[in-house]
């Protein structure tokens, strides 16, 4: 049985993981950490996200190590946000806890300190900004169309429910990261992320990058290769956040039996490279 602890647990995603676990047969919910200080401490979570009494309570981040240690947690998941999650990483790894991030928004010395304490530690993760399956053959598909028709201008755009933090979707940046991967640029250098003004013309090499937020859109992601006369989009359309949850399962399942210290991603959990 994998004993799951789960962070950001009233959340979108926390509260919709914890109810798919809870038809498994092979996982169980042992701890539901919340924000520090949550109203929620000592609540059973299950009355919180409207299932009934689950008889797990829920602890503020504060008692993260502690609660950890006496729920005996095999594997820890976290969608919360980017400045809390980098805390409760570490927290996790030093106890020895495996990982399934999907968070998102973290900056590149955020995901340095992150990979040094699963390493550190030699604990096992998955991190992926986006777990659909559907996502991660878009993933697939992008960058094989890029290493046909590289040449041709690319765009990137994401759309987000209006509650959203972060932006661009870590989705949009991984999505702008392979492309620019196979096409040799560099996306420091090359990234756009939006346009205002005068700007110039377009850039052979500049990959445009652009967010929209309104409603309650889940997560639509186009790529865009633009040429002389045509076009080619690429769209992935999220009507649920159970194509993320779905993922995240078999995440749950697949990071016990990763390489001690090894940080995964989608592609490694479902086999796509
Ligand atoms: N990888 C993927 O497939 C997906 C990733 N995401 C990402 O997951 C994150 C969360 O998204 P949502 O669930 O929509 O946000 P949300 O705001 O609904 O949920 C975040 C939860 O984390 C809690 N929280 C804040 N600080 C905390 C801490 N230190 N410890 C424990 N809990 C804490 C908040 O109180 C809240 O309940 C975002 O970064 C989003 O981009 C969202 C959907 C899919
Ligand atoms: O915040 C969200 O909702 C989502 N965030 C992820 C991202 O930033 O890519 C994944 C998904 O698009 C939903």
């Amino acid at each position: 049985m994998i004993k799951v602890a789960v962070t950001g647990a009233c959340g979108r995603m926390g509260s919709k993981i914890l109810k798919k676990i809870l038809e498994q047969d092979d996982m169980e919910v042992v701890a539901a950490i919340e924000s520090p200080n949550t109203p929620f401490q000592s609540k059973d979570v299950g009355e919180i996200i409207g299932i009934g009494e689950l008889g797990v309570e829920v602890n503020g981040a504060e008692k993260l190590a502690e609660t950890l240690k006496t729920s005996k947690a095999d594997v820890l998941v976290d969608f919360t946000i980017a400045d809390a999650a980098v805390g409760t990483i570490k927290t996790t790894s030093k106890e020895g806890v495996n990982l399934v991030v999907g968070t998102t928004g973290f900056s590149d010395q955020q995901l340095k300190e992150i990979k040094e304490s699963i390493h550190k530690n030699q604990v096992s993760a998955v991190i992926a900004p986006n777990m659909a399956v559907g996502v991660n053959v878009f993933f697939k598909i992008i960058k094989d169309v890029a290493a046909l028709i590289g040449d041709y201008d690319v765009e990137i755009i994401e759309a987000h429910h209006r509650h959203k933090k972060d932006s661009p979707s870590g989705t949009a940046v991984r999505a702008a990261e392979i492309i620019a991967e196979e096409l040799n640029r560099n996306l420091d250098e090359v990234g756009v992320y939006g346009r205002k003004g005068i700007v110039g013309e377009r850039t052979d090499e500049e990959i445009g990058i652009h967010a929209v937020r309104g409603g309650d859109i889940v997560g639509d992601h186009t790529v865009l290769f633009a040429g002389e006369g045509e076009r080619i989009e690429i769209v992935h359309r999220a009507h649920s956040r159970q194509s993320f949850v779905s993922g995240v399962i078999k995440a749950l399942r697949y990071v016990g039996t990763a390489q001690k210290g090894s940080i995964s991603d989608m592609g490694d959990v479902l086999g796509i490279k």
